[in-house]
């Protein structure tokens, strides 16, 4: 290797958000935000049809308000249909930047599309369900395929504990989930490093399982209706996303468990939650990995997160269908699910971390 390849081999491009809010009341700040951002005009608003009267409309006034001209775009999927629907509005209206104002769908769309046409992205969410609302990763339907794509990370987060807490409780116990995953995610980065020399970060490794630690440690403090609970849990996942902007890929915080979570996405006539999912996957692949699966297991059940199939509203079939085909879902990512779980491996693994009974 010369000096050129070898100093091109150590560039490291993070992105980060610059500005994160949070806190009650802080809807009122996505003007102020934008006017840090010189955001001067030209808006369009991506949201769903209940968090447009939850929050949409209220970035919409303000905005509009403050002098600003703002379109508003109702997207209830996130495919690329949507995604395509969405760009084509902000190129028609030579929109200067786009919000998602919502639930992990809406920001999903508004992000890609941002990052299409490439204008700032500002994340309004209306929920912590997933880590999603802070990161550089947007998940989009197309066909009936669902991929994770690398898009830009928002220029903004503004997250109001007021309205996240008015949340049903199950959307932010779906964000411990995806929090808690990173326990396993993390000691899976570490075997691949290990085993196949895969690039690893120690910064975004430690501070992800840091971040998951903090939160298991103060299970009992997350409550429904507790805007301190939303805190807690807004503030674990934007280091989550922190921590992938460092890593540049999702690996501190998506290994096994995320990929059982997208195996049961595609098996399950109804999926659960992405963070729920993620939570019971974290049970199952901390058992693979000879790993403290029980303290796992406490901490989601304190949080009131489900552990079993039967919490996750899916039939036991289907929770051993996913874990034979999770290697499957993201080849090139080894995880300790190595070329995979035969069906009777499977069941054995389901039954002693009493996911099935
Ligand atoms: N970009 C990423 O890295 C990730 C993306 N995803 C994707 O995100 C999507 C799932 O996101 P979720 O937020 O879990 O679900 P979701 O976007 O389907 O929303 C769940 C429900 O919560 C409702 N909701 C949201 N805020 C509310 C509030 N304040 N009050 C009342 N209802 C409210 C929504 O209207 C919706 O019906 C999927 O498409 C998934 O693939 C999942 C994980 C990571
Ligand atoms: O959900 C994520 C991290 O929590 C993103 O991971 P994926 O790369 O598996 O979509
Ligand atoms: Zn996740």
């Amino acid at each position: 290797m010369d000096v050129t390849q070898d100093m091109n081999a150590q560039k490291k491009w993070m992105q980060l958000p610059r500005d994160v809010v949070v806190g009650h009341g802080v809807i009122d700040d996505v003007k102020n935000v934008c006017a840090d951002l010189k955001l001067a005009d030209n808006a369009l608003i991506v949201t769903g049809k209940s968090t447009r009267k939850i929050a949409g409309d209220i970035v919409h006034d303000s905005l509009t308000d403050s002098g600003q001209r703002v379109e508003m775009i109702v997207s209830e999927a996130a495919s690329m249909k949507e995604v395509d629907r969405v760009r084509k509005q902000a190129l028609e209206s030579g929109v200067e930047y786009l919000l998602g104002v919502g639930s992990g769908k809406s920001i999903d769309v508004a992000k890609l599309a941002a990052t299409e046409i490439e204008v700032p992205f500002i994340s309004v969410p209306t929920a912590a369900s997933h880590d999603g609302i802070v990161s550089s990763r947007a998940s989009i339907r197309d066909g009936n395929k669902t991929a994770s794509i690398q898009a830009n990370a928002p220029m903004a987060v503004i997250a109001d504990t007021d309205i996240i807490a008015e949340a049903p409780y199950r959307l932010l116990a779906s964000g411990c989930g995806d929090i808690i995953s990173n326990c396993t995610a993390v000691l899976d980065w570490q075997l691949a490093t290990r085993l196949q020399n895969v690039p690893f970060s120690e910064y975004a490794a430690a501070l992800s399982s840091m971040t998951a630690q903090i939160l298991i440690d103060s299970a009992d403090t997350i409550k429904p209706e507790l805007e301190s609970s939303v805190r807690m849990v807004v503030k674990a996942l934007v280091s989550s996303g922190v921590a992938m902007s460092i890593a540049g890929s999702s690996r501190p915080a998506s290994g096994s468990e995320h990929m059982f979570s997208h195996a049961l996405d595609k098996v399950a006539p109804v999926p659960a939650l992405h963070g729920e999912q993620c939570g019971v996957g974290t049970i199952l692949m901390m058992y693979l990995h000879g790993g403290d699966w029980k303290s796992i297991r406490d901490a989601l059940q304190v949080i009131n997160a489900p552990v079993s199939a039967e919490e996750l509203g899916i039939e036991d079939k289907y929770i051993l269908e996913a874990l034979v085909l999770s290697h499957t879902i993201r080849p090139e990512r080894y995880t300790i699910l190595g070329t995979g779980l035969t069906p009777d491996a499977a069941e054995i693994v389901a039954r002693k971390t009493k996911v099935i009974s």
